[in-house]
């Protein structure tokens, strides 16, 4: 703090000097002049912003006093003097010679800052979070470039619609021009043909500038609808490309939310402010150009009101951001718990809580409504603001022009064509100030979107390696690993097995084991922090991901199903398969009877999440989508917890019997089926505390033993039961 304390009081002793001194230097080669003033004042600035930078880069300075806040006291320090002098002069000739003497007097220096330090602590008051707004900004340049580069593929045709805007510019100068011609003429009484030529060019001009107007408009709004389309896809891809660490940080209705109404917002402003910018950009261009061949003496006077009421927008566009990326935020909340009650429909149901599902939902629409209510005000108020100093220029501009009028500078045409310019370019500028927080907000909800776009994915990208033959032999080698939420508490410890082709190799443990976890490891979800998983000797993260995902196939406890027809669901992501392929493998499943006896057979719909399916209907599903892959290595975890002992046994037959000799790791917590299994993991608290056959496990009388004699003595518990209330 006593670092930047003291930098800040080199910068003024600085400043100091050049006030007091600059004059004597710059004198001898510039007249004491508006020029001098505007040079020393536009040195002193350079000055101040190079050691503003530097300070803000190197020091931490206080959060009233951040980077942004100081270049703005910079910007009034520097110009205040430079800005009065020219006003004056406009204004009230005779007293601008003394102001142009003032430059190093110490009583306009000290008052300069007085006034730069209560605009600073207005500015404070209003907009506190200085730091945030700091962060933002940073980013704001950087996305409002983004959004920018987003047009980038459609140079060509932003090159058609400039042309045509320029044409229709043009052609809108045409009216106050010809107007002006014709008060002349009417002071003059020339010929009458003139004023009938001047009607007709008038309106073939504005015809021609309402024709170019009707072409840009329809280029440019296909052009932005692409824009639109291409980057919901862009950010769909990124969002698909992610690991699945991203989705089990960022909710469902977060991201949603990024893809349909953030996407939306940033697109129909960026399409709507982008246009009305350009409009009203290349307008004014014209504007000025005619109003200084007109008048330049009036032109710097509305140029200088321009400048200072561009200050307001700035101040209250950063709030209104702020509040509009709030509001964005509210309602991805509100979204999350809509869809979280929709998604668990059943179980909502279940537990009869409809009430308390809409409580949580009003509550975070109360938090959305009272973000908007503010946003409401926000908004208002930045249209007042605006309003207010659009007046101001105005009336400034009528009481200056009336003075040029009576002191004989302009002619009369020369005036109305003037004023006509003038309300023009009042108006052109209205609209630009009320559309700045409007591309600040587009730009806040850009924000979020390229975060998404911008995410590079943590885990390793798939390698190529497609082995035409491949052996199916896993190696787990001092596998260690913790979820991101939970790293000080790792799942897996120092975890070695291996499974072996044509086998199948039996996972058993209590809850939370980390049975799942070396599932979600096989699929390669997650990358483990320390050691390595290998399949027939090479990592799992060289092999190419669709031949990868062909080979390694899983069925889980709970699996999703998607609301397509049964055949289409057993043939997920593979194509154009014949009905007799799919059934066969739905007789290993177990389930062609059951899709036999339905009215559509292999036609009928699974419904929402295959909500239309019972849990054994759903597992067998899964197994039979799992099969058609022809995997070599076959994960089961826990996939045949909600089918009857018959059909269970059925499966066991025709899958654990193994024709096609893969390599079968199987999870269960129904330790029958284990019996079957060439080998057997026990696992516990994230490591393999035995491993062997059943009987040798048996034997062993350890944690295996345990398991085994605890679902027994269950079994015969219940048995029991039955037969004394027989
Ligand atoms: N996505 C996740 N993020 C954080 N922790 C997780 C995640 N998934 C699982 N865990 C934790 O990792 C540990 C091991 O869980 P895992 O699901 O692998 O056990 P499990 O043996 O399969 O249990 P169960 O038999 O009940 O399915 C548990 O403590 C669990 O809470």
């Amino acid at each position: 703090m006593m670092n930047s304390l003291w930098s800040l009081t080199c910068l003024f002793g600085v400043d100091l000097l050049i006030f007091r001194h600059l004059e004597s230097l710059l004198n001898g080669f510039i007249p004491l002049g508006f020029l001098l003033v505007w040079v020393m004042s536009l040195f002193r600035l350079t000055v101040l912003i190079l050691g503003a930078h530097v300070i803000s880069q190197n020091f931490k300075l206080p959060s009233w006093l951040q980077r942004d806040t100081l270049l703005i006291f910079c910007a009034v320090l520097s110009l205040l003097v430079p800005t009065c002098v020219t006003f004056t002069d406009l204004l009230l000739p005779q007293t601008s010679a003394k102001l142009l003497y003032s430059w190093g007097r110490m009583d306009l220096f000290l008052s300069s800052y007085l006034l730069t330090l209560i605009s600073g602590v207005i500015r404070y008051q209003l907009f506190p979070s200085s730091e945030d707004d700091e962060d933002e900004s940073g980013s704001s340049s950087g996305s409002l470039w983004r959004l920018i580069k987003l047009l980038r593929s459609y140079v060509g045709r932003f090159m058609v619609v400039a042309v045509f805007l320029v044409l229709s510019s043009w052609g809108e100068m045409a009216l106050p021009s010809y107007t002006g011609r014709m008060t002349d003429w009417i002071q003059s009484k020339e010929d009458s043909s003139v004023f009938r030529n001047a009607i007709i060019m008038m309106s073939i001009i504005t015809l021609s500038s309402a024709l170019t107007e009707f072409f840009c408009d329809c280029i440019y709004n296909v052009t932005m609808s692409l824009v639109h389309t291409q980057t919901q896809e862009q950010v769909l891809r990124s969002v698909l490309r992610q690991d699945v660490t991203f989705f089990d940080t960022e909710s469902t209705g977060d991201i949603t939310s990024r893809i349909t109404s953030d996407i939306t917002a940033m697109s129909e402003s960026l399409s709507h402010n982008l246009s009305l910018l350009m409009w009203y950009l290349m307008r004014l261009i014209f504007l000025v150009i005619y109003m200084v061949s007109l008048s330049p003496k009036l032109t710097v006077f509305t140029m200088l009101c321009l400048l200072i009421i561009t200050l307001v927008p700035q101040l209250s566009g950063s709030f209104y951001q702020n509040l509009a990326r709030k509001v964005q935020e509210s309602l991805s909340k509100v979204n999350q718990v809509a869809l979280e009650t929709f998604s668990n429909m059943k179980t909502v149901r279940s537990f009869a809580n409809e009430e308390g599902q809409c409580l949580r939902h009003e509550a975070r629409l109360h938090d959305t409504y009272q973000l908007h209510k503010m946003e409401s005000l926000a908004y208002a108020f930045n249209g007042l603001a605006n309003s207010l100093s659009g007046l101001a220029l105005k009336v400034g501009i009528l009481y200056f022009g009336g003075r040029l009028v009576t002191e004989g500078e302009v002619s009369g045409g020369e005036l109305v064509s003037f004023v006509m310019y003038e309300l023009q370019f009042t108006s052109a500028v209205e609209v630009l100030l009320r559309m700045y927080p409007d591309v600040r907000k587009a730009v806040g909800s850009s924000e979020k979107v390229f975060e998404y776009m911008d995410r590079i994915p943590q885990m390793p990208l798939p390698g190529s390696l497609q082995p035409a033959n491949l052996h199916g032999y896993v190696q787990f080698r001092n596998v260690t690993f913790s979820y991101s939420r939970r790293p000080d508490q790792p799942a897996l410890q120092d975890v070695s097995f291996e499974l072996r082709p044509g086998q199948v190799t039996a996972l058993v443990g209590p809850c939370d084991a980390g049975k799942s976890t070396v599932v979600q490891l096989l699929l390669r979800f997650y990358e483990p922090q320390n050691g390595e998983i290998l399949l027939d000797g090479r990592s799992l993260f060289e092999y190419d991901n669709k031949y990868y995902c062909k080979k390694v196939s899983v069925v889980s406890q709970e699996p999703v199903i998607t609301a397509r027809s049964l055949k289409d669901n057993i043939c997920y992501g593979l194509e154009n398969l014949p009905l007799a392929s799919v059934k066969k493998v739905a007789v290993s499943a177990s389930a062609d009877g059951f899709i036999s006896e339905k009215e559509d057979g292999y036609d009928t719909g699974a419904g929402e999440k295959g909500g239309l399916l019972s849990g054994g209907q759903k597992q067998r599903i899964a197994l039979a989508r799992a099969l058609m892959r022809e995997p070599k290595i076959l994960i089961l975890d826990d996939a045949t917890s909600s089918l009857d002992t018959e059909t269970e046994l059925k499966i066991q037959s025709t899958v654990l019997n193994n024709p096609e000799k893969c390599t079968i790791l199987l999870i269960s917590h129904r330790m029958n089926i284990l019996e079957k299994a060439d080998h057997i993991l026990v696992m516990e608290g994230g490591q393999i505390k035995e491993s062997g056959k059943h009987q040798e496990l048996l034997d062993k009388k350890g944690s295996y033993w345990k398991l085994w004699e605890k679902q027994h003595s269950i079994f015969q518990k219940d048995d029991g039961e039955k037969a004394k209330s027989l």
